[in-house]
Formats: structure tokens, C-alpha cells, sequence
């Protein structure tokens, strides 16, 4: 798991995020909300250290080293924007997913890694396209296939981390189910720990586990979707009346 102990990050004289204690389980779905400005990204790159708190910690629990040579084998995160600067195809960046796991290069199993990955996110047939000439979606999927072949099921009983801001931006309503589907998937083949930020709030009550919804940098209500996505609170957060209906499958929707 990964836990937070009193949080906290400033900068320049203003808190980001404010005193979150909390616990990011195994193999639970944690989805992180709220409102633009929220700090949800913040959380995020506190969670993966690209940031350092101003006070509280990150633990991850049942990791032996946090080197980061070591800590980039099982943890792989998708940040908001990710720009390629040069022309790269669609199977070097996926194969940049293996780059923590050989020295000089990628061995048979690499290769094969990605081949699946790359299968699983039905992009075989960009392999050799121009990274750069993708449609936003398309990029996305890359991104989905270069993260998993970091962190491919092993068979081992390591935890791997998989922490992702806002990873459903680019795509089409097929493939946020997908894509979700898709993790709930893995998450049967391995222990992992899967963190995200999500602004829909549908696919949030639908695949939870567990929300967070922070209000200006802090958690504002914490728990299982049922308990965190209520008119109350939404009407308060998102200043928006939601109401709540449940399909013949027993599925809970909020309309507005
Ligand atoms: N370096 C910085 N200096 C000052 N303010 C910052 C800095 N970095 C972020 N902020 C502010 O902190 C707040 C939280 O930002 P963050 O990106 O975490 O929000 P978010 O919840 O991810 O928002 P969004 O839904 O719009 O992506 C925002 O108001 C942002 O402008």
C-alpha cells in the first residue's frame, strides 16, 4: 500500500496540500476527484516524489529499497501531459517502458513484453508510425502500453504502483471503459496499488474502490464511492445538483 502521514506542500507562501493522512490500498482502484485547482495533480507528484512534501511523508509499504532504479521497476506513472520532442515510433516509446529492466539491451523477454502490450492496447498496427503524427487517443494508448510494460505482471508477489493523472482526457467513450476494464484486469494478475485522477465522476462511482475528493487541498470526504458521491457533497464541491439513478444491472449513475 501507500500511505500519506499529514501531507503537506507549500509553495511560495500557499498551501497546495493540507495535512492528508490517508492509505492508498492493494489491489483497490483509488480515484482521486475534485474540482479544477483542487490539487490533484499536486497529489500525484507528491505520491511519485517528483515533489517533496513541506511537512508528512509517503510510505510505500512492503518495498525493500525506494532507489529509484529499483522503485522504477514497480512503479510506473502517467502524468497529465507528455510531450515527445523528437520522432520517435510507437514501439520505441513503448519499449522506454522496459528501459529500467535491461542495461544495454532490451533482451528476448523485453520485446516480447511490449509485443503484448502493445497488443493489449490494440496499437500493433501504429508500431512503426511517427509517434508525433498520432491522434490524442492514440497517444494515450501508447502511453497505456509504455507504463504497463514497465510494470508487466511478473507471476512475483512484489506490489507494483500505478499512478495516473487524468489518463481518460483523449479518449473516446469506448475506450475509458476499456481502459478501465482493462486495469481491473491486470489487477487480477498482480498485487498492485492503482491511483488515478479522474474528473468523471460516472466512471468513478463505476470503478472506485476507493475516492478521495479533495477541496482546495484537502480531503474533503474519503470512502467508498456510495459514501463520497452523494448530492450532498457534490452540490458543495461542484456547486452542481446531481441526481442519482440506478440501472437494471444495479449500476449507480449520477445525471445533472
Ligand atoms: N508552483 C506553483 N506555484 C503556485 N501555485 C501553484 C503551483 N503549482 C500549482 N499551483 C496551484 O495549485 C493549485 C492546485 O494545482 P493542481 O494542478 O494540483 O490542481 P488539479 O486539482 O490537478 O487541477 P485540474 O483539475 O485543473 O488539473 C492550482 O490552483 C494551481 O494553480
Amino acid at each position: 500500500m501507500i500511505a500519506t502521514q499529514n501531507l503537506t506542500y507549500e509553495v511560495n507562501g500557499k498551501v497546495l496540500i493540507e495535512d492528508i493522512s490517508t492509505v492508498f490500498n492493494v489491489n483497490e482502484i483509488n480515484l482521486i476527484i475534485g474540482a479544477n485547482g483542487a490539487g490533484k495533480s499536486t497529489l500525484i507528484n507528491l505520491l511519485c516524489n517528483q515533489i517533496n512534501p513541506t511537512k508528512g511523508s509517503v510510505i510505500y509499504e512492503g518495498l525493500k529499497t525506494q532507489l529509484p532504479s529499483e522503485l522504477s521497476k514497480v512503479r510506473a506513472v502517467l502524468s497529465q501531459h507528455i510531450d515527445m520532442a523528437f520522432p520517435l515510433t510507437v514501439h520505441e516509446i513503448v519499449l522506454m517502458g522496459r528501459y529500467p529492466h535491461f542495461s544495454h539491451q532490451p533482451t528476448e523477454k523485453d520485446h516480447q513484453i511490449v509485443k503484448e502490450a502493445m497488443d493489449l492496447f490494440q496499437i500493433n498496427a501504429f508500431s512503426n508510425r511517427n509517434y508525433q503524427t498520432l491522434s490524442g487517443g492514440e497517444k494515450q494508448r501508447v502511453h497505456f502500453a509504455r507504463v504497463m510494460a514497465q510494470i508487466w505482471p511478473d507471476g512475483k508477489e512484489q506490489t507494483k504502483y500505478l499512478l495516473l493523472d487524468e489518463p481518460l482526457t483523449y479518449l473516446d467513450v469506448y475506450y475509458q471503459f476499456d481502459f478501465m476494464n482493462k486495469i481491473k484486469a491486470i489487477m487480477q494478475l498482480q498485487p498492485m496499488v492503482v491511483i488515478g485522477v479522474l474528473h468523471d465522476l460516472n466512471l468513478a462511482s463505476q470503478y472506485a474502490n476507493q475516492v478521495l475528493l479533495l477541496e482546495n487541498g484537502k480531503v474533503f470526504q474519503s470512502g467508498v464511492p456510495e459514501k463520497v458521491l452523494t448530492k450532498e457533497t457534490i452540490s458543495k464541491v461542484f456547486d452542481l445538483e446531481p441526481t442519482f439513478f440506478t440501472d437494471s444491472n444495479g449500476k449507480r449513475h449520477l445525471s445533472f
